[in-house]
């Protein structure tokens, strides 16, 4: 925790957004959302006493005490050491305007200027206050303006509450018990108490106050005990017997120690010049009184009892003290110790007794630091000894509370103190908690009240009664002016504003004025006409709003209960149907909420949809305008190029003479040539492996064509077995070769396909399929050929074995030919010339090879057309088509090698 809790929750400084002034100060959303606790203070009427029961007295209040007095908030600034001011601390931060008027101007190196600087908040703050008490102001006239008052009202019955609230080292404990000579609040108060009850002190010690605030009536051996406790008490008081307390929790040694220091030198000296004599004027008439004392501290939310005696002389840790509610829930300290005094000193010395008790430590800005809040509290009780012996006629207490300071938790370096610190900030931030809560439920009383959290913490559960009608409460802020501490203080003050703003809960008196105005209401005795006639003589007794409920007998009392008890009754049934209309109303107000966020919900969907809509259909329209563009684009690039490629197939088809062209290749050449101008790097590539094909068809038809011719030539005069079986070898080479080609010619086909593929889909794509189609139906016809071709250079090779054999019989029987006469290519030009084919046909191979086989032959080499066979052989290699070649090359491949169907072919494509 960086900075000190605000006690009243006022945003930091970074959130301020204003000038702050105190008395405008804003406190909404300070206490949790949760439904109302009931914590007003019912104050009873009983005034019977047994001598075994508590007695409930009444409480009369005071005739100045109205329901809209503010709670009295005094400012009291102490002055600087000497030791401060060399320390430069004094830089004009507290400003005093006026009585009620105080100025704090941020000094430069305080986090509030910080955030001035910034402009987040406001260096400069005013806050006003009851009254303002400089630094010159002695403890007398701080008395005389303060508790004076106080006093007087308590022994006229009232309850009062006085508390210190500040920074550590602000001057509170010195405030309420003074040092030396300088006596402080509490014992000036006490003095003036003793003084006042001078001669009219109750003697017996039978009557005890007990829990929230009854008085018990002591049978004889009550009395015994409670003489001996007090005596025991005293005796340990005036032994001055120090006794070491371990609260289990702050440590011996520290204690110890500053029990020491306020034996020596915290003894206040009561001097009864030092207050203005005032007698008991004011005291009832034949009232005698009782007066009682307790002290005990709340230190890190446990309950410690300040005078309880030891019992044995070794320390101990000490008990612990519990809270509890009495039958109207009422809270009170449980087993707390009451002491009876008789006299001022007595009071005097009690305190110090147990200010030995009390948790101090030296914290770093104060050597002497409270680190609990310590509650002394005087009880009077009220008796009437002749009138109604045994009886106490109403009890009234004066709770004086020094709160210990609060303090920036990161400023402690013990963890015992760090401790501490943030319980006493807790504690103080909760009673802030329940000031602003108990402000803002006065200020919206048409609302339902917030709830008070006075059960957060022990210190607002104890001080409860005070804000809650048991009495009244004055609250005395204390600052120190020193810069260091100018952030500090400055939360503290803007804690006091919100008390400022708080208006004294209603007095006692008022409720029994409401009481007796409730007997005189004909409308709630109509129903009980008893109650109404003995009502009459009550309010015949009465004096109005100013009558006094003990002055009523017991019976109208008890009429004056069960008209109560209607008057409750009534109250919780229209509260019931209050209620009941309200949640009505605000569940018809919700579902009309609703419906109207259900309308607007379902208009806002409406619109969002039919935006989402216009936009889909926008990016659609957008989308097909940009494909529609995209792919005419395309096609017209297409179109031109297919153009292109066909005026460039034209001009070559002009170009080129048109007989060396196949028919099938004729019409099928320029739509190829549109297909591979489509894909040129890949078309150029299958073109050149084409050509590399035509090449090698062609250098293995002159292969195979040339090894025939040999043959030819060796079979008449070599030997024809040899030969023979060497063309064979040849011819079986060739047609592996041709096999290899078929199958390069069936990849390329491949190839084709899927550049005709690429280039169907953006083309007549169908067109080309069919004339494909087409083509590879003509393949298959040259296939077809080509097997009955193939069939053919078997029956020539066996008619070629044939004559060989023959020629080899014919060379037998002519033995004395020379053998190389056909072989030499010095044969004589007649014989050749008799054959009539060139060198290579020999006449007897003429002779004898079948007429029809000769076209066969020469079909395996040439173009079947009859008006082609004319042309040249060189021709064929250089201006046939790269299809008619394919289709040659297929058809000079061997019989057995797989010829592929068209029906295979086909359906490739
Ligand atoms: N009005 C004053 N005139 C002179 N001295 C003062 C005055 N107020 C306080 N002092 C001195 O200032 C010092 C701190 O005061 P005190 O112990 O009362 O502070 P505190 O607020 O009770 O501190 P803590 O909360 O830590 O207990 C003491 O030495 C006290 O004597």
């Amino acid at each position: 925790m960086a900075l000190i809790l605000s006690p009243g929750g006022f945003p930091s400084d970074e959130e301020e957004i204003a000038v702050f002034e105190s008395t405008a100060a804003e406190l909404t959303g300070l206490t949790r959302p949760r439904m109302p606790e009931i914590s007003m203070i019912s104050p009873g009427l009983e005034t019977h006493t047994s001598r075994t029961e508590p007695v409930r007295l009444d409480r009369q209040g005071s005739s100045d005490e109205g329901s809209t007095e503010k709670v009295k908030v005094y400012l009291r600034i102490r002055p600087l050491t000497e030791g401060e001011k060399a320390m430069g601390e004094e830089q004009g931060c507290v400003n005093i305007q006026n009585e009620e008027t105080l100025m704090l101007k941020a000094p430069k190196d305080s986090q509030n200027m910080r955030t001035a600087e910034r402009g987040i908040s406001q260096s400069m703050h005013k806050f006003s206050f009851s009254k303002i008490f400089g630094p010159e102001t002695t403890q007398q006239q701080f008395y005389e303006w303060t508790m004076k008052k106080m006093v007087k009202d308590v022994l006229q019955g009232e309850n009062r509450l006085l508390y210190t609230y500040g920074v550590t080292n602000s001057g509170k404990t010195y405030t309420i018990q003074g040092v030396g000579r300088e006596a402080g609040l509490l014992p000036r108060a006490l003095v003036s108490v003793f003084r006042k009850l001078q001669g009219h002190l109750y003697g017996a010690m039978d009557m005890k106050p007990v829990m929230y605030q009854d008085v018990r009536q002591l049978n004889p051996g009550e009395v015994r005990a409670e003489e001996i406790h007090s005596l025991f008490a005293f005796v340990i008081i005036y032994l001055c017997f120090v006794t070491v307390w371990d609260s289990g929790i702050a440590g011996l040694s520290a204690t110890s120690n500053i029990a020491t220091q306020l034996e020596d030198s915290d003894s206040v000296c009561l001097e009864p010049d030092s207050l203005s004599h005032s007698g008991g004027d004011e005291l009832e008439e034949g009232v005698q009184y009782s007066v009682w004392v307790s002290f005990y501290e709340i230190y890190n939310e446990f309950l410690y009892d300040l005078l309880e005696a030891p019992p044995s002389l070794q320390p101990r840790k000490r008990a612990t003290l519990r809270l509890s509610d009495d039958k109207q829930g009422n809270p009170y300290v449980k087993d707390l110790t009451w002491i009876q005094v008789r006299s001022a000193e007595e009071a005097w010395r009690i305190l110090r007794a147990g200010r030995r008790n009390q948790s101090f430590a030296s914290t770093h800005l104060n050597q002497n630091s409270s680190r609990s809040h310590s509650i002394f509290s005087i009880r009077v009780l009220h008796i009437r000894p002749e009138a109604d012996p045994g009886q106490a006629l109403r009890i009234s207490e004066l709770t004086v509370c020094d709160l210990a300071g609060s303090e920036r938790c990161k400023d402690q370096r013990n963890g015992e103190r760090m401790k501490e610190a943030n319980n006493i900030n807790t504690s103080l931030h909760t009673l802030g908690r329940c000031i602003a809560a108990l402000r803002h439920n006065q200020n919206n009383r048409s609302r339902p009240p917030q709830v008070v959290p006075f059960r957060d913490s022990k210190l607002t559960r104890v001080l409860q009664g005070f804000f809650c009608g048991r009495g009244s409460s004055s609250m005395v802020v204390n600052i120190n002016p020193c810069a260091s501490i100018y952030d500090e203080t400055l939360q503290a003050l803007k804690f006091s504003a919100i008390a400022t703003q708080l208006v004294q809960g209603p007095c006692t008196k008022t409720r029994v004025a409401y009481i007796l105005s409730l007997l005189r209401e004909p409308a709630l005795r109509s129903n009980d006409s008893t109650v109404m006639e003995e009502g009459d003589s009550v309010v015949e007794d009465s004096d109005g709003e100013d009558g006094d409920a003990t002055m009523l007998d017991t019976e109208a009392l008890l009429q004056a209960i069960d008209v109560l008890k209607r008057e409750v009754q009534r109250q919780r049934e229209e509260r019931e149907t209050l209620e009941a209309n309200v949640r009505e109303e605000v569940v018809s107000e919700m579902m009309e909420v609703i419906s109207r966020m259900q309308n607007d919900f379902s208009e806002t969907l409406e619109t969002e949809r039919a935006l989402m809509e216009e936009r889909c259909e926008d990016k659609i329209n957008n989308l097909q305008k940009n494909l529609k563009k995209y792919y005419s684009q395309e096609l017209e690039e297409r179109d031109q190029e297919i153009e292109a490629l066909t005026a460039a197939l034209e001009k070559k088809k002009e170009a080129e003479p048109a007989s060396i062209l196949v028919p099938q290749a004729d019409c099928e050449g320029p739509r190829r040539s549109q297909r591979l101008a489509v894909q040129p790097g890949e078309l150029s590539r299958m073109r050149a492996e084409l050509d590399q094909c035509r090449a090698e068809l062609h250098a293995k038809t002159q292969g195979m064509v040339t090894p025939r011719l040999l043959k030819l030539q060796l079979t008449i005069p070599g030997p024809t077995g040899a030969l023979t079986n060497a063309a064979d070898r040849k011819l079986e080479e060739g047609q592996r070769r041709l096999r290899q080609l078929r199958h390069d010619l069936h990849r390329l086909g491949s190839n084709l396909q899927s550049g005709e593929r690429a280039c169907c889909r953006n083309t007549g794509g169908e067109r080309l399929r069919q004339a494909l189609t087409a083509a590879d139906e003509t393949l298959a016809k040259q296939d077809q050929i080509l097997v009955e071709l193939q069939n053919g250079l078997m029956l020539v090779k066996a008619d070629l074995r044939r004559k060989a054999e023959s020629l080899e019989r014919i060379q037998a029987a002519r033995p004395q030919l020379p053998p190389s006469g056909f072989s030499s290519s010095t044969a004589t030009p007649a014989s050749c010339k008799k054959r009539g084919h060139g060198p290579a046909a020999a006449p007897v191979n003429t002779e004898n090879q079948p007429p029809e086989k000769r076209p066969f032959f020469q079909s395996l080499f040439h173009s079947r057309t009859p008006s082609r066979k004319c042309k040249t052989h060189s021709l064929e290699d250089t201006h046939v088509t790269p299809y008619s070649r394919i289709l040659r090359s297929r058809q000079q491949s061997p019989p057995p090698s797989p010829v592929p169907t068209p029906r295979s072919l086909r359906g490739k494509y």
